[in-house]
């Protein structure tokens, strides 16, 4: 096979080709290196859309870690307020004020200053609390805390909020009546918001109990949505862990069950909203005291205790080991139960059961709290006073006793006329007195009996309502003093009247130790928390004892449903409002739609002045608040279900059995024989 041979190169062939390999190789190189280039940078702008659009995915699944509370420095927010001006004033709250300020950034950020009250353990405790369950809460619904400024020294405490340009809801719908919550659907989407808002709480491991579900610590943004705010009585719900302040002490004490690890991981917590954002190494709140004793001091296996205040004023506790009371070794005394907390035993073991929850601050024994509530009715019923004086009356019942004095004194200048010797013509003028006095007195007492008996049947007509089912809550002997505590004297007659009425909706544990509540009024001028439990008319019955197991998430729920019915009727839970024959029924809201829900019409309970009002949603509401504001929190639905229920997700409730309308009777009324 003839082999094919191979042409051998001409001399011009073999310059071409070396003039070719001379310029092609480094042409060669530098398209490759063009087309690597490209395809990288295709392949990297890829990918780069890829990781963002995965990144998205995670966002939208489980959101971004919110960035931690800033320092900001005194000036600055000084700076920012305009000196905190009484312009920018946006509000008084319990424990400070809060003006309006933009922050001086790049972004001119409109915030809202809350400067608490120096020296104010309350202010510190909700100091502390807001920065606790700041680094916890990212959500819509609930208002975002940016930072804060501490300077202990000045016991000056600062928080800063994003601002919510209209305010509280409490104002919004009940002073300046804004024409956008006149709208049906704006209220409703209210209603939705805190509802998702409180889902959100409940829903975290563990759970967050905000415990101060109000009107006023609902704050609503440009457009009207609301936003939960006030973490100050805001509490972790956990077997395991519980935070708690001991005031007295100022301490911070975390309380867990289940060994060291558990509360170590919520002390790192609190630390490090501290810490982590601001290197707050030296002083604040003696976090970084890292002095054995001082920091962690071990009371008993379930109980740390942080101190709160500066080092100085610190004084840690220590246990007895006898009696496991804790004794303040400065003072060398013992610190009563009531000062430091009553001891439970719960899963086998002691704990303290009072946490600064129901812990009361101050004046723990001073009984203020009656001048407080009296105070706060006052107000509550003053802005719409009825034409008929009912209050009037039961208020002069009120200074009864002071009358009681006035009676004896009165007699006591009769007899003193009696007993008088004169001659015959005075003896005549003092008779004729005498009669007329003692005609006077006769008037005076039938007078008062009238009035007496008059005060009988309205206080009866009043609490009608409440008391049987209040009555069949009750058991055994409580059901006696319940009694007794009715049938009470009649020259506290004021003061019972608003313990029944209270009762109506915070349960009589409210009263039975109200004497244990702090004065907050007092010391701070306007706030509407009277007590460490959460606020009057807006508190579970069950959240007003002692017994930290009672408080749940269903605590939440309760508020939620007084909530509820404020916004659909828009008037306060306590009110005395509508047509005369009425007010009696009418000033209780909770036992006015209770009422309403017996005869079938809730209907009336909504607002009137609302636009374009979808009454099946309307009643949709009052029935969802109906069962949230049920006495048996097991029998109230969760967060969840709450929300379920108002979008529509959820089967829309029935009536509790307790609320469903009387069947009609069965046989004819016997009529009155006249
Ligand atoms: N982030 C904010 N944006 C706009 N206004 C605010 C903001 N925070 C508070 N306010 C206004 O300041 C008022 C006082 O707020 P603060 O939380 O101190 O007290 P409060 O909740 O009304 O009372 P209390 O302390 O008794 O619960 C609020 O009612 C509100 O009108």
């Amino acid at each position: 096979m003839p082999s094919r041979a191979i042409p051998s190169p001409t001399p011009e062939s073999s310059h071409h080709e070396r003039t070719t390999t001379r310029i092609f190789p480094p042409l060669g190189v530098a398209v490759g290196f063009s087309l690597f280039i490209t395809l990288s940078f295709c392949f990297c702008k890829i990918s780069r859309s890829k990781r963002r659009s995965t990144a998205a995915v995670d966002s939208s699944s489980s959101p971004s870690e919110k960035p931690p509370p800033r320092e900001f420095s005194y000036s600055s927010l000084r700076r920012a307020t305009a000196s905190f001006s009484p312009e920018n004033r946006l509000g008084q709250g319990g424990f400070g004020s809060v003006f309006r300020g933009t922050l001086a950034s790049s972004s001119r950020e409109n915030v809202a200053v809350k400067v608490m009250d120096s020296g104010s353990l309350q202010g510190e405790r909700e100091f502390q609390n807001e920065l606790f369950f700041s680094g916890k809460l990212d959500s819509p619904h609930v208002v975002s805390v940016i930072g804060f400024s501490h300077d202990p020294k000045r016991r000056r405490m600062i928080l800063v909020y994003e601002l919510m340009e209209n305010g509280n809801l409490q104002d919004a719908l009940l002073h300046r009546k804004c024409p956008e919550l006149m709208e049906w659907n704006r209220r409703f989407l209210v209603a939705v918001d805190i509802a998702k808002g409180i889902e959100h709480l409940h829903s975290l491991n563990p759970p967050v109990i905000h415990g101060d579900l109000k009107p006023s610590n609902i704050l609503l943004d440009r457009v009207f949505s609301a936003k939960i705010a006030d973490f100050g009585l805001a509490r972790l719900k956990s077997e395991q862990v519980e935070v708690t302040v001991a005031l007295e002490s100022d301490e911070i004490r975390l309380d867990g069950g289940g060994g060291t690890e558990d509360y170590g991981s919520v002390v790192e917590e609190v630390e490090s909203v501290i810490t982590n954002t601001t290197g707050y190494d030296e002083s604040n709140f003696g976090f970084t005291d890292q002095s054995p004793g001082s920091v962690y001091k071990v009371v008993s296996p379930e109980t740390i205790q942080v101190p709160l205040s500066s080092p100085e004023t610190v004084q840690p506790l220590v246990t007895s080991p006898e009696t496991g009371v804790s004794v303040s070794p400065e003072m060398g005394e013992k610190v009563s139960d009531l000062e430091v907390g009553n001891v439970v035993k719960r899963n086998g073991k002691e704990m303290e059961s009072k946490d600064w929850w129901w812990k009361q601050e101050g004046n723990v024994g001073g009984g203020k709290v009656k001048d407080y509530v009296m105070q706060w009715i006052g107000s509550e019923v003053k802005k719409e006073r009825p034409s008929s004086d009912w209050i009037a009356e039961t208020a002069e019942a009120a200074s009864l006793s002071s009358k009681n004095l006035e009676k004896k004194k009165s007699s006591k200048r009769l007899e003193w006329w009696l007993s008088l010797d004169e001659d015959k013509e005075e003896k005549k003028k003092r008779r004729m007195a005498r009669e007329w006095w003692k005609d006077e007195y006769r008037k005076e007492i039938a007078k008062r009996k009238a009035k007496k008996k008059k005060k009988k049947t309205l206080e009866s007509e009043f609490y009608s309502d409440d008391v049987s089912s209040s009555v069949d809550q009750r058991q055994g002997g409580d059901e006696e003093l319940y009694m007794k505590k009715r049938r009470g004297s009649s020259s506290n007659s004021i003061s019972s009247s608003i313990d029944w009425w209270l009762d109506g909706l915070s349960g009589e544990q409210w009263r039975a130790r109200r004497k244990n509540s702090h004065d907050s009024a007092k010391s701070c001028g306007v706030s509407s928390t009277p007590s460490m439990r959460g606020t009057m008319c807006y508190v579970a019955p069950e959240c007003c004892g002692n017994n930290i197991d009672d408080v749940s998430e269903k605590c939440d729920v309760y508020s939620y449903g007084v909530l509820l019915l404020v916004l659909v009727s828009g008037r306060r839970p306590l009110e005395v409002t509508g047509p005369a024959s009425e007010i009696i029924q009418r000033a209780n809201l909770m036992s006015w739609a209770r009422k309403l829900a017996r005869r079938g019409r809730l209907g009336d309970l909504v607002d009137v002045k609302l636009q374009a009002l979808d009454q099946e949603k309307a009643v949709l509401c009052i029935k969802v608040a109906l069962q949230c504001l049920q006495r048996s929190p097991v029998s109230r639905p969760s967060m969840k279900e709450v929300l379920g229920m108002l979008t529509g997700a959820m089967n829309p409730p029935e009536l509790p059995t307790e609320f469903t309308p009387s069947p009609q009777a069965r046989f004819p009324r016997r009529k009155h024989c006249r």
